[in-house]
């Protein structure tokens, strides 16, 4: 069966935190639902020992899960780009590098898988996905958390079984908790031209939670009306709060993010007319549910998924099944879903106050 799968190459670009997460999963023998083989091709980094620390932790100890190939490791990010070895790019950069990694990776004539936040604002974001789509390659933010086989379920729930009624209203969060000033200047949590706040880095989940439980064809219907407020630490935002009104609907989104106070384990709920659903896990990475009915004796009906590793092979088999159907965007993480998001960020950061110097508005 595993044979029958499509296989991927991938070239990492950047050996930060996320790279290791990715790879990692990448490199797990299987997950539920497997729909594709993957391979690390090649690695890039700003140095050659970086590079190759990488690989010496993250790829070294699960080369026997490569598939017989010894990646490649460069100093540099133009070779992962000119490597023609590698299907698709992988972008572990902070937001502030997303655009020109990608127009770079664009212009080789690579395909790319590019972390959240996909770029610092809307306007940027255009930009990518305008040349994606003028070289006819595969571009696709790497909202992860949208591809779990728990949101399927979830929504399955919500708008097929409509198990709780009528959707009215979501209240999402996902809190960190850090001190902003205490960390170092170059750090991308505090440098405001690396993108720092809470809004793009983490606040983009709970939003996300907001569109895949309010909305019922995602990005399809009626968009939301925005109200927002932020406060903002040394010019950083650190507590971003909005609502999402849907007038055809009535429903309502209540969202936040901060870093500041972390979030509880019971992340999110969505209520509706005969019931709620509690959402259980890291706001990032989801384990349960619980359904509880109006007036219902008891805790209600707990939904778990298995996941090992971390869940970031979802999103990549997606990617290659994408590509080995010839699709140049991804129907769950489409490229208007991506620009439609980071236009949603902008009008939050618009209303809030909180703004990066490459900002035009
Ligand atoms: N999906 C998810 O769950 C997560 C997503 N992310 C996203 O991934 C991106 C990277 O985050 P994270 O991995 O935590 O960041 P890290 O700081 O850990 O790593 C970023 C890497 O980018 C490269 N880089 C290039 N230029 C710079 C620069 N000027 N400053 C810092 N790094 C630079 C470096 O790799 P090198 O030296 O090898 O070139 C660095 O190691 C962000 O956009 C973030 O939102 C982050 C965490 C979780
Ligand atoms: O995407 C993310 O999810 C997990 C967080 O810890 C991290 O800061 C963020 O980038």
């Amino acid at each position: 069966m595993a044979d029958k799968l499509p296989t991927v190459r991938w070239g990492i670009v950047a050996t930060g935190m996320i790279s290791s997460w990715f790879v990692t999963d990448l490199l797990l023998p299987t997950w539920p639902n497997k729909r594709a083989n993957h391979i690390i091709q090649s690695i890039g980094s700003s140095s050659q020992s970086k590079g190759q620390k990488f690989y010496d932790d993250y790829v070294l100890p699960n080369l026997a899960q490569n598939s017989g190939v010894n990646p490649k490791v460069y100093p540099d990010y133009n070779s992962v780009y000119n490597d023609p070895d590698v299907d698709v790019v992988y972008i572990g950069t902070p937001h502030s590098f997303h655009k020109q990694n990608c127009i770079d990776a664009i212009n080789a004539g690579k395909n790319v898988l590019c972390e959240k936040a996909f770029t610092l604002n809307a306007a940027d974001a255009k930009e990518v996905t305008q040349l994606a789509r003028e070289k006819g390659v595969f571009l696709m933010e790497a909202m992860w958390t949208r591809f779990y086989p728990l949101i399927a379920e979830l929504r399955r729930l919500l708008y097929e079984e409509k198990v709780i009624g009528r959707v009215w209203r979501t209240y999402a969060d996902f809190g960190l908790s850090y001190d902003v000033e205490s960390l170092p200047d170059d750090s991308r949590l505090k440098n405001l031209s690396l993108g720092a706040g809470t809004l793009l880095d983490i606040g983009i989940y709970s939003l996300t939670w907001g569109v895949l439980t309010l909305e019922e064809n995602v990005g399809k219907g009626e968009h939301p009306k925005i109200i927002a407020t932020q406060t903002l630490q040394g010019g950083v935002e650190t507590l971003s709060s909005w609502i999402f009104n849907y007038s055809e609907t009535g429903r309502h989104g209540i969202l936040t993010s901060t870093s500041n106070v972390p979030v509880a384990r019971s992340f999110a709920r969505v209520e509706g007319s005969k019931g709620v659903i509690t959402i259980h896990g890291a706001t990032s990475s989801p384990e349960s549910f619980t359904v509880k009915l109006h007036g219902e004796e008891g805790e209600g009906k707990l939904y778990e998924f298995e996941k090992p590793g971390r869940g970031f092979y979802w999103e990549a088999d997606a990617v290659a099944v994408d590509l080995s159907e010839g699709r140049k965007e991804d129907e769950i993480m489409s490229l208007a879903e991506t620009e439609r998001i980071m236009g949603i960020m902008d009008e939050i950061r618009r209303q809030g106050g909180a703004r990066f110097p490459s900002d035009t508005f």
